[in-house]
Formats: C-alpha cells, structure tokens, sequence
C-alpha cells in the first residue's frame, strides 16, 4: 500500500479528520495544486524539476534548510528506487514529509499524577495565547476535568480581562493579577488556589514581551521557580503558541522562547488563515519540538490535538489523483 492510500486511511479512521480538511483548505489547494503543476512537462527528476519542487517548498513556507533537506531527499529516494513516473514521486514527497516528522520520538504529556498539572503558555502578544488557552481549557473540561486559569499576563492592558471573560463563559475559576503587576505574584496564588481546590489543571496565561531577551528571560525563569516551590516538577508543559501566518518570523521568534525557556511542545494557531503549512515541517525540522496542537478557527472546537497522517493528508489530498 502506497503511503498516501494509508494517510487516507488512518484519516478516514478519525472521528474528526474533517475538520482538517476544511481548516487546512487554503494550505490544501496551494501546496497541491504547485505541486501537480510540475508534472506538466514533467520529464523525471533532472535539475528543472528539483529546481521547481524548490521553490514550491518554498512557498509552502518550509524555509531553505528543510526545504534543501527535503529536495535531496526526495532525490536520493528517487534515484534509489528508480522512481520515473509524476505519480510515484509525488508519494515519495509526502514520505520524506512525514519521516522529517516522525524522526523524533515524542514524549507524552507530563502529568502530574499526585496533583495539579501545570501548563504554561507562552508567546507574543497576538499570536493567539489567549484564545488558544480557552479552547485548551474546553477540551479539559470535556474531559470531565477541572481546571483553574492564572491570567499572568499582566503586561498587556487588556490581556487580563479578556481571560477572565473566557473564564466567566467556561464556568472555571481565574486568578488574576493586576496591571503591570508582578507575574510570578499571580502563579503563586493560582498554585495555592488550584491545589486547595484539587483541580487537575493549572494553565497560566503567560507574558509575551520579546522586545527584550534578558528581561523575558528573567521572568520566564523567575515563574519556573516560584511554581516549583508550590507544586512537584511544576511547569509539567511549557507550550509555546505561534501563529502560522508569521512563517519564518515565527520560527526566529520560537528560538528566542526555546533559548529563554524549557518549551516542550508547539501550539500552531491560525492554520486556517494561512496557505503556508509546511510551517509544521520547518519547526520540526528547525527547532526539533512536537506540535501539540493547532488552531484551525476561532471557536472554541477550533483547536485540534495535532496529528502527522491527517495534517500531511488534509495538505496534500487532491494530489495523488488514482487513490
Ligand atoms: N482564524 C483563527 N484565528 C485565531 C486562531 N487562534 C486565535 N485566533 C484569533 O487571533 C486573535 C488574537 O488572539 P489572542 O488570543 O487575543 O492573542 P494573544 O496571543 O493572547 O494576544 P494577547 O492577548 O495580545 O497577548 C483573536 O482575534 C483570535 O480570535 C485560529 O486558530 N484561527
């Protein structure tokens, strides 16, 4: 079986591959569409073609080290295994795709078994930290869960109140800190509070100043050792959210936080509003660290726990027609 009919599968598998389809539509019709445009003329792999399957990766937004990677790789394959036709080396595409991705074991979420499970969410301003943080908290409730939030971004006017309204609308409890106040301040309180009232989750809605390296070091370090002081091995996750349609940008702002902090997983937003998903390739490629999840609308329902096979079939179907 061919990798792409077993994407197909393990997609039509899932309960909720739909909405891949759907939110990686824009994503979807620009990367196949670049890529069947190069079997016109296409005459097997000679220097025209990896020069073309170039700068589509390109623009898929793979940036030039992975997409170099992922040209010599397809080369290798390709001439290894005599591939010949358009067909058969569209599917050895989406195969190196998807070994870049696998080619890192991933750990599993840390939980805390013996109490709360704090998760810290950072990033800058906009890249969707909040909303992401309220769609997380969704799903632990529809887990039966219970979860606390701690609105430490007290940089941000505004920042404060938006998570607190989120908190309302959800029906959990928010520990907020005032304008400007000291961060670490509130991720004490919401560490007391969130262990007093046994809740299984802690998410703290972190600060996303980037203007100045030292500054967020020293406060992204100073949040790490209050909240190991009140709970065990506390923050368990530091998820770092980053908006899909800032491409490269994003990457140089991901190795910023992944210098500063212990990041252990990435939470692409806005991957709905983008044409460019090969981003999910290039932070894997670059940076070395899962996506956890990624936000393909607005709502609520909008985030979805990140999964290779449907994200690499919802980019790429429509590509390999005889399936
Ligand atoms: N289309 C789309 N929009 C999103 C997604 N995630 C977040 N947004 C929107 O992005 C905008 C910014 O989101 P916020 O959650 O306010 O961003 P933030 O990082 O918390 O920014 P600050 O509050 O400034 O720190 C909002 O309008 C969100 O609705 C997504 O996955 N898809």
């Amino acid at each position: 079986m061919g990798i792409f009919s077993k994407l197909k599968k393990s997609f039509q598998q899932k309960s909720d591959s739909d909405r891949y389809l759907s939110g990686l539509d824009k994503s979807k019709r620009s990367f196949s569409e670049r890529i069947r445009r190069l079997s016109l003329g296409f005459r097997g792999i000679d220097e025209e073609f990896l020069e073309e399957l170039m700068v589509a990766l390109l623009e898929a937004d793979l940036g030039i080290k992975t997409a170099q990677k992922v040209v010599d790789e397809v080369e290798n394959r390709a001439l290894d295994r005599k591939l010949s036709s358009f067909d058969e080396i569209s599917e050895c595409l989406v195969e190196v795709l998807r070994d870049m991705y696998v080619s890192y074991e991933d750990e599993a979420m840390h939980i805390n078994e013996q109490g709360v499970t704090v998760i810290y969410m950072v990033g800058v301003n906009g890249s969707g930290k909040t909303t992401t943080t309220a769609k997380l908290t969704k799903s632990f409730l529809d887990e039966g869960k219970k979860v606390v939030l701690a609105a430490a971004d007290t940089f941000r006017a505004g920042a404060v109140d938006q998570l607190a309204t989120w908190a309302d609308r959800l029906g959990v409890d928010c520990i907020k800190g005032r304008e400007n106040g000291d961060p670490s301040a509130v991720i004490v309180d919401a560490a007391r509070f969130a262990k007093e009232h046994h809740a299984d989750y802690l998410i703290c809605d972190t600060a996303g100043r980037l203007q100045n390296k030292t500054n967020l070091m020293n406060e992204l370090s100073k949040m790490r050792r209050v909240v190991e002081r009140e709970i065990e091995g506390a923050p368990h996750e530091v998820w770092l959210v980053l908006d899909a349609t800032t491409g490269q940008n994003g990457i140089s702002q991901a190795k910023i936080f992944t210098e500063t902090t212990n990041v252990t997983g990435i939470i692409l937003t806005k991957l709905d509003g983008t044409a460019k998903g090969g981003i999910v390739i290039a932070i894997r490629d670059l940076l070395g660290l899962p996506v956890k999840y990624i936000g393909l609308g607005e709502t609520l329902e909008d985030l979805r726990p990140f999964d290779i096979d449907s994200y690499l079939y919802g980019l790429c179907e429509g590509l390999v027609q005889h399936d």
